[in-house]
């Protein structure tokens, strides 16, 4: 390699070689940042969260109130734009869009499915209405699809129905017809169980998973409701505007569902340790961490010689 060539070169002789971080995910947050400003006062909604969903994954997105789980959803939807970072998906960057391809990214390669059942629908209309109503603004106009929408989510017999005649439950599988009206590629839903009693919560994401699993749609479920996140294969979980952890659910060989949870470690190698596991050892300020042949070990920064035997 000749004397002259500089560190820019090097750098794009890197990224040549390696992998780029998630190239081949379907929805991908590298390093994301969301600041709010109001009022002179910053809050930073997300700092710095990495988030890699492949293409047909059913995930749910748990975490305390104001830990950034609506900020990330609204990024991903294309109606907020992160302040920095990288958010991609189905190949479509989220920071460099036009106002007209914000448009069609809204219209045909995100589906969306909000809490309020009044947010989904227009209350004027009918189910099918509803559902045709996306098909139309982008030009098609088929009421087979929507009818067959309307089948596959179980509410065929409500199509004449105007949202107000319908339960809050029935209304929001209406609600995952509209989203799916135009064959997006991913679809979003922002607690859409959160007004709904147990047995309504129960079909409504029954529908959102038939429709992953029948149509292969990408769908990401924010919730507080435990009976939904319970049964995803992947639960993320996000703290301080950071993916804390993961927990991953698999059926065993005796056909029970064994979950297990993982905290994440972003690329820089950093780990956010439970709250109550930090708190429990009185571990604060700084860690001691020893290197063993198949773990790390944690020990808080009093012990004097690592924990005894290691564990
Ligand atoms: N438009 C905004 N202007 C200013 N601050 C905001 C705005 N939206 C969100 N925030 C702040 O960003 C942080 C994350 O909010 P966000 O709504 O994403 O959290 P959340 O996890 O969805 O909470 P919840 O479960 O209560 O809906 C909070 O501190 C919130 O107050």
């Amino acid at each position: 390699m000749s004397q002259e060539t500089s560190l820019a070169e090097l750098e794009a002789e890197a990224v040549r070689h390696g992998p780029a971080f998630g190239q081949d995910a379907h929805i991908l947050c590298d390093n994301l940042v969301r600041i709010y400003k109001t009022e002179g006062v910053e809050v930073v909604a997300l700092q710095g969260l990495d988030l890699l969903i492949e293409a047909g994954e059913l995930v749910a997105v748990v975490g305390a109130s104001g830990s950034g789980k609506s900020t990330l959803l609204n990024v991903l939807s294309g109606l907020d734009v992160p302040t920095a970072g990288v958010a991609r998906v189905a190949g479509v960057d989220l920071l460099g869009m036009t106002a007209r391809d914000r448009l069609r990214y809204r219209r045909e390669v995100v589906g969306f499915v909000w809490q309020q059942t009044s947010r989904n629908l227009l209350p004027y209309l009918s189910a099918v209405e509803n559902v045709e109503l996306p098909m139309r603004l982008a030009g098609r106009r088929r009421r087979g699809r929507a009818t067959e929408l309307l089948d596959l989510l179980g509410v065929a017999d409500h199509a004449g129905h105007r949202p107000g005649e319908m339960s809050g439950g029935e209304q929001q599988r209406v609600a995952i017809a509209v989203a799916l009206a135009n064959s997006p590629q991913v679809v979003l839903a922002d607690e859409p169980t959160g007004e709904l009693d147990s047995e309504s919560s129960e079909e409504v994401f029954a529908a959102l998973r038939g429709a992953n699993r029948e149509l292969g749609v990408t769908t990401v479920i924010v919730t507080h409701d435990a009976l939904v996140s319970g049964q995803v294969d992947r639960t993320v979980g996000i703290r301080d505007g950071r993916t804390s952890s993961e927990t991953l659910r698999r059926a065993s060989s005796d056909g029970l569902v064994v979950a297990e949870e993982y905290a994440v470690l972003d690329r820089v190698g950093r780990l956010q340790l439970p709250r109550d596991f930090t708190s429990e050892l009185n571990m604060e300020r700084r860690v001691r961490l020893r290197l063993e042949s198949d773990h790390i070990g944690v020990w808080p920064e009093t012990t004097r010689e690592g924990g005894g035997d290691g564990d």
